[in-house]
This record gives C-alpha cells, structure tokens and sequence, in this order.
C-alpha cells in the first residue's frame, strides 16, 4: 500500500513536470519568436525609411505625446529653452540635431543635409529668401545666421502650433531681425508676396514643405513673376519621402538648370537627396 502511494506519487510529480517542461519550451519558443520580431524591426527601422517614420511619427510619437500630455514639436523647444544658448544660431542648430538624433526624430532638414543648404546660401548670398515650410524653425535660423546685413528670409507655415514653435525658437537664436514667419499655406501666400510683402523677386527658394506642393508652388512663383534669371530653388526630400512629380517637372522644364546632391534623410541611414534648379528666365 505504502509502496503503491510511493509510485502514484512519484507519476503524478513525473507528469507534472513533463507539463511543466511543454510549458517552459513553449514560452522559450514565445520569447525567441518576440525576440527575433523586435531585432527584425530594429533592422528595418534603421534601414527602410517608411518603416521608420511608422515608428518614430506614429507608434512612438503618438505615446510620447500621450504620455507627457505635450507635443513633440513643444519638446523640441523645451529642450533649446533649456539647453542652447541664447542669442547664439549655431547653439540652437546643434541643440535640436542633439534631440533629435538622440531622443526623437523630426523633419528638420538637419545636420547633413544641412550643410548642402549652407553652401548654396553662401554661394548665392541672398537678399531676399523665401523657405516653404518653417516646422520648428530649424532651417530658418540655419539660413538666417548666413544672411548679411539688410537681407531677409521669408518663411511659411501653415500649421498655427508649429508656426508659435518656430516664432519662440527663431526669437531665441536671436535672427528674428532676419526672419519673417508668414502664417498660412504657401498657395495664399506666394500670390500675396509682391503686394502685401512687398517683395520684387527672390534669390533664393528653399522648398521643403510637402511633397504634393513642390511642382504647383513652382509653377505660382513663375506665374507670380517672384523668379528672376538666376534665382536659385533648393529641394529637399526628393527621394525620401520622395517630390517625383516636382522632379519630373523641374528637369524636364528648359527654363532650368539643375543638379542633385544625394544625401541622406534627416538623422537616418536612409537615401535622400536635394534637388537645386537655377531659373534661367
Ligand atoms: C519638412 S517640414 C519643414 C522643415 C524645415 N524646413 C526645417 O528644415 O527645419 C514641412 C513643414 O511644411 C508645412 N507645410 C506643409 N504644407 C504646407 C503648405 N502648403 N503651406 C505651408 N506650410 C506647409 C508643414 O506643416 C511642416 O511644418
Ligand atoms: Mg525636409
């Protein structure tokens, strides 16, 4: 009898950790399977821009947002009020490329490309400049800090949040003397520029707004007489997210010349490229 509890026992325990066992080497295969989808997305993130941006703009960003109750841009700010110097432009580039190459990634034009906006800058030594697309004021101050005496930069935002953003980070870097932020889309405001800006023609277009818009506000600045022969455009993301239809029109069009610089997307190992066009009248 004794030996017989013995042995029912000694099943029981046996049968139990058999079970056991199937459970822990079904949850061994459970972790594996997360593990190897969590380092595939790793990869792709880095690698594949689109897959990216659904992380850092969408999963990520969405959050954090919730989380902190804040928006991203807002952060973006808290931390150059916090951490840059004030009055100083080069300050306040470094801080937001520290940010955002760090701790969130954003649509500034950044660090990289960066230097290609500056070049062109320098080389046409503007008067009057006009950038498409003001987002937190990141390429506004880059452009502002290379700009001589008496020229200016005019630049367009037609989202209020962002436009308050790039107000506070643009008075910060201390250009806000260099710098005019007109509120609103840029088909409104393009055809406004001459008689309600009084503008005569520009030397410098940097077109970094929306994809969509790249060729039609190509297209309004010609018919606005804004261009002059000379007057250089400057795109950015012609391959991530990627301006075919802009591109297609500015290279196939005699009326100018252009060249590419391939690069790479903001704070990413992903292809980009910026696209510079002279108006040739
Ligand atoms: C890529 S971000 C600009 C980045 C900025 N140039 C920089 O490098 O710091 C594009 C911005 O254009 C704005 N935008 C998009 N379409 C626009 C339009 N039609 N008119 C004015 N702003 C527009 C968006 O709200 C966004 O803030
Ligand atoms: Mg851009």
């Amino acid at each position: 009898m004794h030996f017989y509890c013995i042995s029912t026992a000694l099943q029981a325990s046996i049968v139990e950790s058999k079970e056991m066992l199937e459970s822990s080497s079904v949850l061994l295969f459970i972790v594996f399977v997360l593990l190897f989808i969590s380092l595939l997305f790793v990869v792709l993130i880095r690698k594949n821009g689109t897959a990216a941006l659904i992380w850092h703009e969408i999963i990520k960003e969405k959050i954090t947002n919730f989380i902190m109750n804040q928006s991203k841009e807002r952060r973006i700010l808290n931390f150059v009020l916090q951490n840059a110097v004030r009055g100083d432009p080069c300050s306040v580039m470094e801080t937001i490329d520290k940010y955002c190459s760090e701790k969130e990634w954003a649509m500034n034009v950044g660090d990289v490309k960066g230097v290609i906006l500056d070049k062109t800058v320098e080389e046409i030594n503007p008067k009057v400049a006009l950038e498409l697309g003001t987002y937190c004021g990141y390429s506004a101050v880059r452009i502002a800090r290379l700009l001589k005496a008496g020229a200016c930069l005019l630049t367009v935002e037609f989202n209020p949040e962002f436009a308050a953003i790039a107000k506070q980070m643009i008075e910060f870097a201390g250009v806000q003397d260099k710098v005019k932020l007109l509120e609103g889309p840029s088909e409104v405001i393009i055809p406004q520029l001459k008689k309600k800006y009084e503008v005569d023609t520009l030397d410098f277009v940097f077109v970094d707004h929306w994809k969509d818009r790249y060729a039609p506000d190509t297209i309004l600045l010609q018919e606005c007489s804004l261009l002059r022969k000379g007057s250089v455009l400057l795109a950015d993301n012609i391959i991530f997210p990627g301006a075919p239809e802009f591109v297609k029109y500015i290279r196939n069009n005699p009326r100018f010349q252009c060249s590419t610089y391939p690069s790479y997307l903001e704070y990413m190992k992903v292809q980009d490229a910026m696209e510079k066009a002279v108006f040739l009248g």
